[in-house]
């Protein structure tokens, strides 16, 4: 589960995140959706606690980001936007230098990656190395890589962007396993579409802040739109008026 509560981020001159405060439960993919530049990337990578925030308050599973990241990185599974791959290393070694950072040996090590290999249909590519990989096989790979520790709560920054529909398929049907067995996963865009086929609960941000949140029926209410496109659209731009 996330809780986030007044989280303000500046960056030099740039106020990236004003006001964010949502939460994402176990059991549910929630979608944070917004325009290029609207503060996505920054909450997740205070989420992942790879930066910190200026002002308020982020938990992964009640860990909080800023005062114990080790307990947060214990319960998260991230794809961050680059896949961050070790390009001289093949998939199985990424995966497995992961594994191990995690506390993972042995057999019980050996068997996760096999499982991943496996339900990812990585193939031979887990035996090449990353440089040369395609950006579906870099999916792959950087999803094999974020699940090995089998976390609780699961961030993927943009994970659809440059993919063919078979890719999205295949995250698509991954995504909704993971929910189904219980963890909570949190993934950005700026297609409202397809936050629109996947998610349970949606917050919309613009301009560093939320501008609305809630289940697809909920946000059309809210914005007195047609559809969840129109709905997007009416909530941007609220954003971009406040
Ligand atoms: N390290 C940084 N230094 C300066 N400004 C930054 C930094 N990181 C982000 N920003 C700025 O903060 C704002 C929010 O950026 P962020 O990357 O969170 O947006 P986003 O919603 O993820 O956008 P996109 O969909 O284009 O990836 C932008 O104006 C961006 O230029």
């Amino acid at each position: 589960m996330i809780q986030v509560d007044g989280l303000k981020k500046r960056f030099g001159a740039v106020q990236a995140l004003q006001d964010v405060s949502f939460s994402a439960g176990d059991g549910k993919i929630t979608g944070l959706l917004g325009h290029n530049g609207a503060g996505k990337s920054t909450t997740l990578r205070i989420l992942s606690t790879v930066i910190r925030a200026n002002e308020g308050r982020a938990l992964i599973d009640g860990h909080d980001c800023s005062t114990d990241p080790l307990a947060v990185r214990r319960s998260l599974g991230v794809l961050p936007h680059a896949s961050g791959l070790y390009a001289h290393l093949s998939g199985r070694e990424n995966i497995r230098y992961y594994g191990e950072l995690h506390g993972l040996r042995g057999a019980e090590l050996n068997r996760s990656i096999d499982r991943l290999v496996e339900r990812l249909a990585l193939g031979a590519v887990a035996e090449r190395r990353a440089k040369g990989y395609s950006q579906g096989e870099r999916l792959k790979v950087g999803l094999a890589r974020a699940l090995i520790h089998r976390p609780q709560t699961i961030i993927l920054d943009e994970p659809t962007n440059g993919l063919d529909v078979n890719a999205v398929r295949m995250l698509r049907e991954l995504i909704r396993e993971l929910r189904d067995s219980g963890r909570c996963v949190l993934f950005s865009s700026h297609v409202m579409q397809e936050v629109a086929a996947l998610c349970d609960d949606i917050v919309i941000i613009s301009h560093g802040r939320v501008v609305v949140r809630g289940t697809p029926a909920e946000i059309l209410k809210a914005t007195g739109a047609p559809d969840l496109e129109e709905a997007f659209v009416r909530a941007a731009d609220q954003g971009e008026v406040a």
